[in-house]
């Protein structure tokens, strides 16, 4: 019989600049440490003495450069490595920053690099330059239809703004392609994506307290693994 115990979140941010003018995104290139390599947005831990919002704007600038005076919420990433129960859930709040001060600049830690968002955008990824394949593979689901909200046929920024996600994916391990190396965050296998108007309810996230997140997190564990 399985003992079920509910298992430790660690926070993090993960900031998304888009020119809107230009309708471009701003992806970090990683040069060291943990996802060496690949392309994301930019972020990292929340620390104790600071708020998620402020976290953000820190690391932002920590790592590109810019400071952020319009950073919007668009909701949260569980991340979850099955292949070893002892590691926490990446809990993962996205922002979008549309205004800052300053120009972007490499850091020892990131890169940074524009990547066209076309006014077109179709949520396709296939024949789009940002290099999906060069990304952490959960972000293919989501960055699509975060840059269709903003840019796409339909897309503005007041509908981008309005967007919030919720998306729990869990990995079962497989070669990190930048590495070549086994790794507990890749290989993904399950993958529930909802944007927060969805019919199942989710609550506007910015109002959703730690035990909220930590007992739907829990709900979906429960559900999917019968524990
Ligand atoms: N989209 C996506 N983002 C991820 C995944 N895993 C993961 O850590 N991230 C994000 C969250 C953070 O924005 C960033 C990792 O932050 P980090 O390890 O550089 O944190 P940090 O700057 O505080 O770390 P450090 O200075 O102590 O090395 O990558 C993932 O699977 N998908």
């Amino acid at each position: 019989m399985s003992v079920y115990a509910p298992i430790k979140r660690k926070l993090y941010t993960l900031i998304m600049p888009l020119d809107l003018e230009n309708k471009r995104i701003l992806l970090g290139y990683k040069k060291r440490g943990f996802g060496m390599g690949k392309y994301n947005g930019f972020g990292g831990k929340v620390e104790e003495n600071e708020t998620i919002l402020e976290g953000a704007i820190r690391e932002l600038q920590e790592e590109s450069c810019i400071k952020g005076t319009d950073l919007s919420y668009h909701g949260i990433l569980f991340l979850e490595a099955i292949a070893d129960a002892t590691l926490p859930i990446l809990e993962i709040h996205v922002f979008a920053v549309t205004k800052w001060e300053g120009e972007p600049a490499e850091t020892d830690e990131m890169r940074p690099e524009w990547y066209s968002a076309s006014p077109d955008y179709t949520g396709s990824v296939v024949d789009e330059k940002i290099p999906f394949t060069q990304m952490w593979e959960e972000t293919a689901e989501w960055l699509p239809l975060l840059l269709s909200a903003y840019f796409g046929k339909d897309g503005s920024p007041e509908h981008g703004k309005q967007k919030q996600l919720v998306h729990h994916a869990t990995f079962g391990s497989a070669i990190n392609p930048e590495t070549g190396l086994e790794d507990v965050w890749h290989g993904m296998l399950d993958n529930y994506f909802v944007w927060v108007e969805d019919e199942e309810g989710i609550p506007k996230l910015e109002g959703w307290e730690s035990e909220a997140r930590g007992a739907w997190v829990e709900e979906r564990r429960k559900r999917r693994f019968g524990l």
